[in-house]
């Protein structure tokens, strides 16, 4: 069975990537079983005779990394040139060519490096740059809540991310600390994860999120005009940034302490959760989640524009100063 995996673009990876979601609705015939077609975007995973199939080119090593959207991420490894990444598997079904074609021609220092992708049967495998430090979620779950600077640095570095792909018409669509990965030394973070990402047109996300093909985020990261079936836009991401920043300072996520589900009722009804702004912070910092957390999008900041509110408010609390002991901290009890 003859494969085809070249050594390509990221254009030819989002068109290839097109056909992997129609296609599979169609019976699954022999051909289709055995399948090997992809591409990959870096010399440093090589195809062989236009195949590269798991255990033959290339094999999972150790355990899971964590779950991302619609599939398990694996630590892998390349058979030929012994390079390492990391690599989500993905079934068909599940699989939206969104999460390439929004983020494969995308090279910024915020945002996951793609490496390629391949269909095989009925699976599709990502394949992007390992990040040794694991995802913030990881972290806030190992170390309780995180201290204010740092929860501050890594929104800032999200919202370098959010500012770049907004710029390039792209929402991501699931923000929130899981998605986020951090380098061995947990300085840098980049946001991955494009599952739920779509290209915005200029006239909006609402029929996006209307067509049915749009699969909402994290329950209690989504913003309220979500669910209220109204206009959408890249606002939605600062909304989810700001409650990602409230899990990483109180070491769960806003609303799951005051209601019971379906918490879409509630988020749409009640107003911004700001009294999950621990009592400590900063009055820069909690500017900045009261900008990020207007119900109304018009209202509610940009990415460019919450980014610079957030590096005033790290300035104020003094930069980063605590170190990474990474000593544990009880998530913050009710107030
Ligand atoms: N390296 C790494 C690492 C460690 C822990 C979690 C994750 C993680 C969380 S979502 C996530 N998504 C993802 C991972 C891929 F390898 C390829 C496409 C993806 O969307 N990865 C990655």
């Amino acid at each position: 069975l003859k494969g085809n995996v070249i050594l390509g673009e990221p254009r030819n990876l989002a068109c290839l990537a097109k056909t992997w979601k129609d296609g599979s609705s169609s019976k699954v015939c022999l051909k289709e079983i055995n399948e090997n077609e992809g591409v990959l975007l870096t010399e440093k995973l090589k195809a062989v005779d236009y195949e590269y199939r798991e255990e033959v080119h290339w094999t999972k090593s150790q355990g899971l990394l964590g779950t991302g959207s619609f599939g398990e991420v694996y630590k892998m490894e390349d058979k030929q040139t012994g390079f390492q990444c990391a690599a989500k598997k993905v079934q068909v079904e599940h699989f939206r060519a969104e999460e390439l074609s929004t983020c494969a021609g995308v090279t910024h220092a915020k945002v996951l490096p793609l490496y390629g992708a391949v269909k095989e049967g009925q699976w599709v495998t990502i394949f992007m740059k390992l990040m040794e430090g694991g995802s913030l979620g990881q972290l806030v779950k190992q170390c309780g809540y995180l201290p204010e600077d740092r929860a501050l640095d890594y929104l800032s570095q999200t919202l370098e991310a959010l500012e770049y792909l907004h710029t390039h018409n792209i929402l991501h669509g699931d923000v929130k600390a899981d998605n986020v990965l951090l380098s061995g030394d947990r300085s840098h973070a980049v946001l991955c994860d494009f599952g739920h990402a779509a290209q915005l047109h200029p006239d909006g996300i609402r029929n996006y999120l209307m067509t049915g093909d749009y699969v909402p985020g994290t329950e209690t990261h989504l913003a309220p005009e979500i669910i209220m079936g109204k206009h959408c836009d890249f606002k939605i991401d600062i909304w989810s940034s700001c409650c990602m920043m409230l899990h990483l300072l109180n070491g769960y996520h806003p609303w799951i302490k005051y209601y019971n589900h379906p918490l879409c009722l509630k988020i749409a009804k009640e107003l911004p959760p700001l009294r999950e702004i621990p009592p400590s912070c900063h009055p820069s910092t909690v500017r900045v989640i009261t900008s990020g957390l207007e119900k109304d999008p018009t209202k509610r900041a940009s990415a460019a524009e919450l980014r610079k509110k957030t590096c005033i408010a790290l300035k104020q609390v003094g930069g980063l100063q605590s170190s990474w002991s990474g000593e544990y901290r009880e998530p913050r009890c009710l107030q």
